[in-house]
């Protein structure tokens, strides 16, 4: 397991990471996520003991990096996959490597073909892709075989097959007992691939939890629903009809009806009765994109002055939540295991959920209140506890002006 207490990196006037708490625990795959800039990987390099904390501490199996037996054989890492002497073959870069910590050469071999290097494995890696540039990290992580793995955006740069590997293989390495520990910017892998999320924005902690929690914390669900697409007016009557029935409903790019603050079996009772016929009503979550996104986007510190285009098949004005900035909001929603929309649509939409009563993030509406964006409804609630007590925490000010005095 890694640990992390209170875990504070500033250097100079910037502080990088702030009082930052969590632990990693065994048998997951857990993703890190955060802006550009959040403090990721100077997190990450915390606790492989190449920088020191200002304040706070890291633990890896209870002992400071630097005071692990055998560091190599416990923790494997993949940070800068571009970190290689490029005049060395693959091989010869991962026997140097194993040289040092008295690894046995057969093991070289093995992490080679585990990788997919092995034709390739007496060419001089300064002529590798990036996508094989990211497979010898990875080989270079897997050397001592050990319990604990972190990988910094291991997904960069490879393809389609590449990426599956990947996530079969971070799944595989989860299931095995060991630690994985990820960062990627990629969300739609993430959702794939990791069952618990650690986000962080300015260097501050913002949400500690399971995938699926993580959603329903952060996004509203909502009910598709179509009409005829022939019959334009019986979506202008379904309109009003749920309107009038306190729903919420927003066109679709497609022509569908995107509808929250009504329960799905309402919905269709409502529209039974105004005789409308319905071609489609089903439930949808949001994607850990858009979740993501609203958690977000009070966080980034880098965002194009350009506004964005309208696209066709974006929604304008962004995501549900009403992102600025204009987030592809026109995403297709991803399906949803089990059914928490009794909760968004149905008569306890707008109860407090578990999050209620805490500062929603970024001075946004608290969860369990209405949310402000166009679609209006509050996220549902999560419907299981999870094992780790989730943490969702409130908007951090810029941690650089409270210790702008602090040197490294
Ligand atoms: N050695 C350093 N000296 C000064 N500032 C640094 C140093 N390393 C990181 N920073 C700053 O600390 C902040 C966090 O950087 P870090 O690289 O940890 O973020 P990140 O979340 O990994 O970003 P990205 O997703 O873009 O890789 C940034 O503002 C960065 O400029």
């Amino acid at each position: 397991m890694i640990e992390a207490v209170g875990l504070t990196k500033r250097y100079g006037a910037k502080t990088a990471v702030h009082n930052l708490s969590f632990q990693v625990r065994p048998g997951t795959v857990t993703g890190f996520l955060g802006p550009n800039g959040s403090g990721k990987s100077t997190t990450m390099r915390m606790i492989l003991g190449l920088d020191t904390p200002t304040s706070g501490h890291v633990t890896i199996g209870g002992h400071p990096f630097r005071k692990l037996p055998n560091a190599p054989r416990q923790v494997g890492a993949l940070l800068d996959a571009k970190a290689v002497h490029g005049g060395r073959s693959a091989r010869q870069h991962l026997l140097s490597l194993a040289q040092l910590s008295g690894i046995p050469a057969s093991r070289v071999d093995e992490v080679l073909g585990l990788v997919g290097l092995q034709d390739v494995a007496k060419k001089r890696s300064k002529g590798f892709s990036l996508g094989m540039g990211q497979r010898l990290g990875i080989a270079a992580a897997m050397l001592g075989d050990p319990q604990v793995l972190l990988f910094d955006e291991p997904v960069n740069g490879l393809d389609p097959d590449g990426i599956l590997w990947v996530r079969n293989l971070m799944k595989q390495l989860a299931s095995e007992g060991r630690t994985v520990f990820v960062s990627s910017h990629l969300m739609s892998e993430m959702a794939l691939t990791a069952e618990h999320l650690i986000v962080i924005g300015r260097g501050q902690l913002l949400a500690d939890m399971n995938v699926k929690d993580f959603i329903a914390a952060n996004s509203t669900g909502f009910a598709r629903v179509r009409t005829p697409d022939t019959e334009p007016a019986q979506g202008e009557k379904l309109t009003s009809v749920l309107s009038e029935a306190g729903g919420q409903v927003a066109p679709e790019p497609d022509g569908a009806l995107r509808v929250t603050g009504l329960a799905l079996p309402r919905i269709s009772d409502l529209a039974h009765e105004a005789g409308v016929r319905l071609w489609e009503l089903s439930p949808h979550q949001a994607s850990l994109e858009e979740a993501y996104m609203q958690l977000t986007q009070g966080a980034v510190d880098y965002r194009s002055a350009v506004p964005p285009q309208a696209v066709p098949g974006v929604v304008p004005g962004g995501m549900p939540g009403g992102v600025p900035g204009g987030v592809p909001g026109g995403l297709p929603p991803q399906g949803y295991a089990g059914d928490p929309y009794a909760g968004a649509y149905g008569p306890q939409a707008g109860a407090p959920g578990p999050y209620a009563g805490q500062p929603g993030p970024y001075g946004a509406q608290p969860q369990g209140a209405p949310a402000p964006g166009p679609y209006g409804a509050p996220p549902a609630p999560p419907q299981q506890q999870p094992q780790a007590q989730p943490q969702q925490h409130a908007a951090p000010a810029d941690p650089t002006q409270q210790h702008s005095e602090d040197a490294r």
